[in-house]
């Protein structure tokens, strides 16, 4: 039996603690280098350590953000750098520290909290749901010729600019969409200009007609060539791509197609509806390699969660939600185009939390959850006016990777 405490770790504990959720992610323990971004990331007050005997054995963190939800946006809390121990695991460790970090979430007035899993099975016993999902793509650029008409340019950006232009452009020009949270600097300095430093990354950017930036795309060129395949080519791969318009979508992609000796385009996590086959003349030439979970969402206080989104117009429902993890969620709540409200009224639907999380931003209907067993009812126009309240009006997605 494992002998632990769950506590905030000392300033001289900080270091240790995130090189032992780093060989828990199978990276090797941080350079000083990467420990000078990564100290940013989250202050001492935001992350969480198992101590057993003094020595870190398990860790969570998570970064203030605002996520963009329908009709608004919502303080949440976005959770990173969760792993325990090889020698200490499935020993209740990650259930401790991210209860506690639910908890916590709930003091300081995140009713939602958000992450990117590395394994699906992890999450949902915490009430976490997949709000969205996203496609990774494989772009055979040799049989690709971009059918679009040009209406603005594309330039690559050096030194400062490279570094600055995407934080203005992510900041104040990328419309959000359910899903997106916003950046900070310390997000900056550790997810693009650490990466930049590291992999040789490029930064292009789109300029429209009028001459405003309106769009970029970070990319590097990595060799196919293997000694069994000499010649094999190059690839180019997507790290960050957002665009504020059509015209800057289509004309990033059109330059990314254009740059010569490049055979394969790989993207991972590209929204579900992104139109690029429908960009190129021969529509084949994209592969979608797997649509796979997202962004996993848990609402940590659920009337205020419920009450920060705006619903669309249809009939009042009463949903019946579960929560064990956190039993002070649980309850009947009435929506309706106004809002979210507690209630006494008989329930139209019931739910677990982290199917709640999977209805919270629009990306699933009710009437999909009913078909696989996770919305319960008996009345089916019950489950319609549920699809139209919950919808959104855009497919959600994430985009960055934390
Ligand atoms: C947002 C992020 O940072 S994602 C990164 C997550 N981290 C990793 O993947 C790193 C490698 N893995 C680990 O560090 C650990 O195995 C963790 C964090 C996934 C789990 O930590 P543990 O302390 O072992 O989990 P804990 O003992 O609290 O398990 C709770 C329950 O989850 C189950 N569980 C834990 N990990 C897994 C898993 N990877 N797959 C399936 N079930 C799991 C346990 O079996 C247990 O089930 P039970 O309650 O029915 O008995």
């Amino acid at each position: 039996m494992t002998d632990f405490t769950v506590r905030h770790p000392e300033d001289h504990e900080r270091r240790p603690t995130l090189d032992m959720v780093a060989r828990a992610l199978h990276h090797p323990p941080l350079t000083d280098r990467q420990w000078s971004a990564a100290q940013h990331l989250f202050g001492t007050e935001r992350t969480f350590g198992a101590f057993e005997r003094g020595e870190p054995i398990g860790m969570t963190a998570s970064a203030a953000v605002e996520l963009a939800v329908p009709g608004g946006r919502v303080p949440a809390a976005a959770v990173a750098w969760v792993g325990v121990r090889a020698d200490r695991t499935r020993r209740g460790v990650v259930t401790e520290l991210l209860t506690t970090q639910l908890h916590d979430c709930r003091d300081r007035g995140e009713p939602v909290a958000v992450l990117h899993a590395s394994e699906a099975t992890i999450y949902g016993r915490f009430g976490y749901g997949v709000s969205c999902q996203a496609k990774h793509l494989m772009v055979e650029r040799t049989r690709v010729r971009a059918d679009v008409p040009v209406t603005g340019s594309v330039r690559l950006l050096s030194g400062a600019e490279a570094l600055t232009v995407p934080r203005e452009l992510y900041a104040a020009t990328v419309p959000y969409r359910p899903g997106m949270i916003t950046r900070d600097e310390s997000w900056w300095r550790w997810g693009h200009d650490r990466v930049l430093d590291r992999d040789g990354y490029l930064v292009a950017v789109h300029r429209d007609h009028h001459g405003a930036d309106d769009g970029f795309a970070t990319y590097r060129p990595v060799s196919l060539d293997t000694f069994e395949q000499p010649g094999a080519g190059t690839a180019l791969e997507v790290l960050d791509l957002h665009a504020a318009n059509p015209g800057a979508l289509a004309g990033l992609w059109r330059f990314l197609l254009s740059i010569d000796l490049v055979t394969k385009i790989r993207v991972k996590s590209r929204p579900l509806d992104e139109p690029l086959e429908l960009l190129l003349e021969n529509p084949r030439a994209v592969g979608v390699l797997a649509v796979k979970d997202h962004l996993w969402l848990r609402l940590a206080d659920l009337p205020q969660a419920l009450a920060s989104r705006g619903y669309q117009p249809a009939e009042p429902v009463v949903i019946e939600v579960r929560d064990p993890r956190l039993p002070e969620n649980d309850g009947r709540y009435r929506i309706s185009e106004d809002g979210a409200e507690r209630t006494t009224a008989d329930a139209d639907l019931s739910l677990d939390a982290d199917t709640l999380g999977m209805l919270y931003l629009g990306g699933w209907r009710a009437s999909t959850l009913a078909a696989a067993g996770r919305v319960h009812t008996t009345d089916p126009k019950a489950l319609a006016r549920a699809d139209v309240l919950f919808g959104g009006t855009a497919v959600p997605w994430c985009g960055t990777d934390f």
